[in-house]
């Protein structure tokens, strides 16, 4: 099955539920992409030596590798992680993850502030544009395990909302004009 992903509801429920809308709102890939948002479904079994990622990387330069584990008796400081994981943010550099196991939401804000969930499995790989308000949040399993890739050495610093005047957030709101 394809990525799944939603216009969320704006119920205060617990983070880890799905939140869709009755009915469902899906959101197609083509949706995705005009936010600068990009998708590829690898096989998460074989990514020690998978070629397909091999070339991902090296056509994108994604020079730097890590996993990382989410669950709360393999991440230090879990609670608190989560928590930041999940405040709306954005990075000055692409967010690029690999889930290897487990499953976990993404959500992304669209052009008309609606948040868009991206329901993430193993094999997906997703990149999100510096500049793009989103966060992060397990479901319901309450784990996963996933590769951040990065072109050079990482930076993970994130900037909460509102960051509406960094030069960042204006490039990426400019690059969707006309979308
Ligand atoms: C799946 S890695 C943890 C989430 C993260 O690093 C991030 O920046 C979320 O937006
Ligand atoms: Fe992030």
């Amino acid at each position: 099955m394809g990525l799944e992903t939603w216009f969320m509801d704006s119920s205060e429920e617990d983070q880890r539920k799905p939140h869709k809308l009755t009915p469902n709102q899906p959101v197609s890939l083509e949706k995705l992409r005009q936010l600068g948002v990009f998708h590829w479904k690898l096989n998460a079994d074989i990514y020690e030596t998978d070629p397909e990622l091999e070339k991902i990387r090296k056509d994108q330069g994604y020079s730097y590798m890590d996993i990382i584990s989410i669950h709360k008796d393999t991440l230090p400081n879990y609670e608190e992680k989560l928590k930041s994981f999940f405040e709306e943010h954005l990075h000055l550099d692409d967010e690029i993850r690999y889930i290897l196991d487990g499953q976990a939401y993404f959500d992304v804000r669209d052009q008309e502030e609606r948040w868009i969930r991206i329901a993430m499995k193993k094999g997906d790989l997703i990149t999100l544009p510096a500049g793009i308000y989103h966060r992060f949040t397990l479901d319901e399993t309450n784990y996963t395990k996933a590769m951040r890739l990065f072109v050079g050495e990482p930076v993970w610093k994130a900037y909460n909302r509102p960051a509406d005047d960094s030069d960042i957030r204006k490039k990426y709101v400019t690059s969707l004009q006309g979308c």
